[in-house]
């Protein structure tokens, strides 16, 4: 079991025996000299340990309020203002760790040299004592508030209210729906995450192009509409996912009028098929802005005469993925063409549907991006928002308000942490989520970068093989496994607690398949455990998973705007939900001060979070008992074996692993690297592959620290890329060093071990020096190109990096 690295946390990690001997094979004799050297070296260290001459943590607590608190408080420096109960005996003895010294292993030496923060905790009101707010995106609760009341027709309001359970709007719904039922301007929506904007717009074109067919009480007018009768609806949304989400939606609401028909258009299928479904006829087509464009160009069955609406949701997402100049030929080739008063059959259209065509801005955010784009897309445009007050207040100044918040009810944390000791308060936190079963039931974690996910999901799920499915009773078809999901679902075995065994790691971004993309995310949503997605930015718009109840953000987001989206994927439609932001001590503080807030943030030392989720006695399968005993050990030393056991498992060679370089160009990607001749190159070729997840992490860490410098330039005051200590950040990575080649040569993607599910993206490459080619915007881009997308962050990274490793920068490329 140690071998596969599986279950680790199902041992006693303390007192396991986590020591291996790994013999060195393979590979130069040099290396192998100076990998057993390496490794008596570390021996030689615990020796030093034993004897008390390591570092025994005296420094642990390096912060003033850590050592106040550790004297008022015991020495747990627990920072709540909660008085501790139990036994202390129970909660285990105090730090310094021992468990590196008892086990004779290189210590982590996580709990020291940490940088201090900046925060004075005592002064900071506790979150605990604020009281609840009332949810400020919840349906209104109002007895004369519904569906029917608002204009809307009887057939889709009894619909609603019967079929999808939803009785009365939200306030962005009730000031939307009679604006775009009567009126025919176009409309900026703009309102918070979860408060319902997809239905504020969907339902007003739903009952408009049913009323030419069907009275006001729902009995039938003489005129038929079918799928044929014309498309007058275009929905652009910048992701497939939310494509696909927007669809879902219309197709349900659409259940009361079955003649009526939706589709999308948004690349990741064969363009013959979206042609096919566009040529069978379509009223209201949800497309991405870059596949549209490509069918307005080639598909002529494409006809845009009788569209009245163009809906952009999260309009400022698009531009800021590039999709202006799409927007631009969209909005044009629309506009363009002579609006067709009768369609195709002969039915009047006008006086039931707009007289003129209508654009609708829909976010929660409104970044200048958004600005632009309604200079572009809207013609005298009025802004509705949830509130009537704002709305008067717009309408009196002229003006449209930048200011956006996050829901009231969504409670909001940060935990402020060294960065060595980002991944085990990132695992700590997870586990005592996960503690109960049913205290939560979905979270997501959300991570700069593809290469970092991929890493902290293979990291954190389990490696044990998969299991056989159950062999059928004999007659019966046995259950075809989910190929799609393979590479993106496992259980997530470091997370799970005696109480709570089965939790589902899910991992999202857009360098994966769209087969593998829609397969996980079904997966995450339909998951009946206890699940966690590790994701991007891709993830972070518009996504309405109801049972996400908590959202971390393990990486800030690269700018304000963002990280609204992000947390807003928690605490929709008035329910409750948390959000927990890691940031590191220093300037990354004064982060929370220029965040959105309904109720202060509560900023929190990692110890308390640690405490938690390394107390717990932890079951070890296989044992007489089951469970062993781990209260001889601190949450500290808990802490440091768990790091320690994660840097062994990306050092141990792992029998029969895979190679990681397995295409030719990879492997010399991998020499140019190191700036190594043709020849050395050949020589490699015989060594012993290093571990893949050793390969991943030191990848994940390099686009870490390139998608690190790509924060907004207003922001950078607070990430400073300068400021980063590189080689604590590797050990949150699980390695012991930084690697190097950041900002360097190879491009993100050339060098990526290529999974089973990615997508092959030929369209990157290294072009030798220090620069990347930028790649052509995908369909539905959503992550950034980190290797030439900022040249001030790649200028300001090769500086860091310069100063870092002195001489080793010019061999890296980086001068
Ligand atoms: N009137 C309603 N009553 C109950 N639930 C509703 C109502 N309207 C919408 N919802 C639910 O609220 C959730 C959020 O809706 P929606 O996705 O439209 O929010 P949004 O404002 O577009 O959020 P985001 O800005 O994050 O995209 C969905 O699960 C939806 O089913």
């Amino acid at each position: 079991m140690a071998e596969d690295g599986d279950m680790f946390l199902n041992f006693e990690i303390g007192d396991a025996p986590i020591k291996q001997t790994v013999k060195y094979t393979g590979g130069r004799w040099r290396d192998r000299v100076k990998a057993q050297k390496g490794e008596k070296g570390g021996q030689d260290q615990t020796k030093e340990a034993s004897t008390g001459r390591r570092d025994t943590g005296a420094d642990y607590y390096t912060n003033r309020s850590a050592k106040r608190q550790r004297t008022e408080d015991g020495d747990s420096g627990r920072f709540s203002k909660t008085p501790r109960t139990g036994n202390p005996a129970e909660r285990g003895p105090a730090p310094p760790p021992t468990h590196a010294m008892k086990t004779g292993l290189v210590s982590s030496r996580l709990f020291t040299s940490n940088p201090v923060p900046v925060t004075d905790f005592e002064e900071l009101p506790q979150a605990e004592e604020a009281e609840p707010a009332q949810p400020s995106n919840a349906p209104l609760t109002a007895e004369a508030e519904n569906f029917l009341s608002l204009g809307l027709s009887r057939r889709v309001s009894q619909h609603l209210a019967t079929k999808l359970e939803m009785k009365a709007p939200t306030a962005i719904q009730k000031n939307t729906i009679p604006q775009l039922i009567k009126e025919d301007s176009d409309a900026f929506l703009q309102a918070e995450t979860g408060s319902g904007k997809t239905l504020a717009y969907l339902l007003p074109i739903v009952h408009r192009i049913l009323a030419l067919s069907h009275n006001e009480d729902g009995t039938p007018k003489a005129t038929k509409m079918n799928r044929n009768s014309g498309l007058f609806a275009i929905i652009l949304a910048p992701t497939r996912e939310l494509c696909k989400q927007i669809s879902v939606v219309l197709e349900k609401v659409l259940r009361c009028a079955p003649w009526l028909v939706c589709t999308t258009v948004i690349g990741g299928e064969s363009k013959k098929s979206e042609k096919a479904r566009i040529r069978k006829g379509v009223n209201i087509l949800i497309a991405t802005p870059g596949r549209l464009t490509d069918h307005l160009d080639n598909t002529k069955v494409l006809e845009v005469g009788t569209v009245r609406w163009l809906v952009l949701d999260e309009g400022d997402r698009m531009m800021e993925m590039g999709f202006e100049d799409d927007i631009k030929t969209i909005v044009g080739k629309i506009r363009a063409g002579t609006l067709q008063k009768k369609n195709a059959e002969g039915v009047v259209l006008d006086g039931v549907l707009p007289s003129r065509r209508v654009t609708v801005l829909c976010s929660a955010t409104m970044k200048m991006n958004v600005q632009k784009l309604g200079e572009i897309s809207l013609e005298d445009a009025v802004h509705i928002t949830a509130s009537k007050s704002d709305m008067e207040k717009d309408a009196e100044t002229g003006a449209v308000e930048t200011a956006f918040s996050a829901p009231a009810q969504l409670k909001q944390a940060a935990i402020i942490t060294p960065a060595k000791l980002r991944l085990v308060t990132l695992i700590a936190l997870l586990k005592s989520t996960f503690a109960r079963k049913g205290s939560v039931m979905k979270a997501i974690i959300f991570i700069s970068c593809a290469d970092s996910v991929d890493y902290h999901f293979e990291l954190l799920k389990s490696t044990a093989p998969r299991a056989e499915p159950e062999p059928k009773p004999e007659g019966e078809a046995p259950t075809k496994p989910n190929i799609h999901i393979e590479t993106t679902v496992g259980p997530a075995t470091y997370i799970t607690s005696p109480a709570n065994p089965t939790v589902m790691l899910h991992k999202l971004h857009g360098s994966l398949a769209q087969p593998v993309r829609s397969a996980t995310l079904k997966a995450f949503s339909e998951c009946k455990d206890p699940a966690v997605l590790i994701t991007t930015d891709i993830s972070s718009r518009g996504l309405d998973v109801p049972a996400v109840e908590l959202v971390i953000e393990y990486d800030p987001a690269f700018a304000v705007p963002d990280h609204v989206h992000r947390i807003g994927r928690t605490a929709r439609a008035g329910r409750a939900g948390k959000a927990v932001l890691f940031l590191l001590p220093g300037s990354e503080e004064g982060y929370i001060s220029i965040l959105p807030k309904s109720t202060p943030i509560a900023p929190q030392l990692y110890d308390s979070i640690l405490q938690k989720g390394f107390a717990t006695t932890i079951n070890v399968p296989g044992t007489e008992s089951g469970v062993l005993e781990t209260d001889r050990q601190s949450w500290a030393s808990r802490a440091e074996a768990l790091q320690l056991h994660f840097e062994q498992r990306l050092l141990a060679p792992l029998p029969g692993a895979t190679p990681v370089f397995e295409s030719k160009s990879e492997k010399f990607a991998a020499s140019k690297q190191g700036k190594k001749g043709k020849k050395d190159a050949k020589k490699d070729e015989n060594k012993t592959p290093d571990n893949p997840l050793l390969v991943s992490a030191r990848q994940a860490f390099r686009s870490h620290i390139r998608a690190y410098a790509t924060h907004v330039r207003e922001e950078r005051v607070y990430f400073d890329i300068t400021a980063l200590h590189l080689g604590h950040m590797a050990k949150a990575f699980g390695l012991r060093e930084a690697p190097g080649g950041i900002g360097g040569g190879v491009s993100r993607r050339t060098h990526r071990p290529v999974q089973p599910g990615d997508k092959t993206n030929k369209t990157s490459k290294s072009v030798g020096d220090g620069t990347t080619t930028r790649r052509p915007k995908k369909d539905d881009d959503d992550e950034r190109d980190f290797g030439a997308a900022d040249e001030d962050a790649g200028r300001r990274m090769r500086e860091k990096m310069k100063m870092m490793m002195g001489n080793m920068a010019s061999e890296f490329n980086l001068g």
